[in-house]
């Protein structure tokens, strides 16, 4: 089946205790493909991408990542898919050289540390602890240790949040070179303007399940931009 998607999630459901917070979602990734996931704060965006990289268990439905079951595959699913966590949990006094050539080492042809420090302009800050990085930094580490190890599938979670906007450029322009090259991706964002920008397809989740899957474009049609169109897709009733 040349027609295959990469990542292919069906029916995913996830509880918290008594909270059911994916009620069956649906939805597929094609290699070279840049999907973006939008959605309200607390619909399960983050839930749902750490289902497919293997970070957190599901309670039924079906996940598999280039035919892997990231459940059952964790060191498989490790190799493929470089993933950029929600709140990057590093050690406070690691210096930024020191993560990225740690989580370098992990694999067998890592993008060297200096390579990724300037061009997420880290180079002078290379040799700062974490907790001495502004958020912004922070954040940037996050996404260069995602990549460091040439995943195949990249899967990055609010990637440019609290970025000025010629960082948030820069790694617009880096992604665009990896798609370029191959490498596919999701993207969780709340940001329309990087969904516009770089997605090919997003997917709205909300109440949990996917209520939009279609390109930017086609999801616009018809509204004044895609803000719009996700605004009243996602829009309630105000609770009084
Ligand atoms: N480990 C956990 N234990 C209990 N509840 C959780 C846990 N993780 C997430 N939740 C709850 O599940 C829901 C979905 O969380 P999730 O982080 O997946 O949402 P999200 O769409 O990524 O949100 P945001 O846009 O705010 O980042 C939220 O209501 C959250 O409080």
């Amino acid at each position: 089946m040349g027609d295959m998607a990469l990542i292919d999630v069906t029916g995913l459901t996830k509880s918290y205790g008594a909270h059911r917070v994916l009620k069956g979602i649906d939805l597929q990734v094609h290699e070279g493909e840049i999907l973006g996931v939008l959605g309200p704060n607390g619909a399960g965006k983050t839930t749902t991408v750490e289902c497919i990289g293997g970070l957190r268990t599901r309670d039924g439905g079906t996940v598999t990542v280039d035919g892997m079951d990231p459940a059952d595959e964790p060191q498989g699913l490790r190799e493929l898919v470089g993933m950029q966590l929600q709140q990057c949990r590093l050690p406070a006094k690691i210096k930024a050289r020191e993560a990225l050539e740690l989580f370098g080492s992990f694999y067998g042809d890592p993008v060297p540390a200096g390579e990724l420090l300037t061009r997420f302009g880290l180079a002078d800050h290379a040799e700062k602890r974490f907790e001495q990085l502004s958020g912004g930094q922070q954040q940037r580490l996050s996404v260069a240790l995602a990549l460091v190890g040439r995943p195949r599938i990249a899967i990055l979670d609010e990637l440019t949040t609290g970025l000025d906007p010629s960082a948030r450029r820069e790694i617009w322009r880096y992604l665009t070179a990896l798609r370029d090259a191959g490498v596919t991706m999701v993207l969780v964002t709340h940001s329309m303007e990087e969904a516009s920008y770089l997605c090919d397809r997003v997917v709205v989740i909300d109440g949990g399940v996917i209520v939009a899957d279609a390109p930017p474009a086609v999801l616009a049609e018809g509204h004044r931009s895609l803000e719009e169109a996700y605004l009243e897709l996602t829009w309630k009733e105000p609770v009084a």
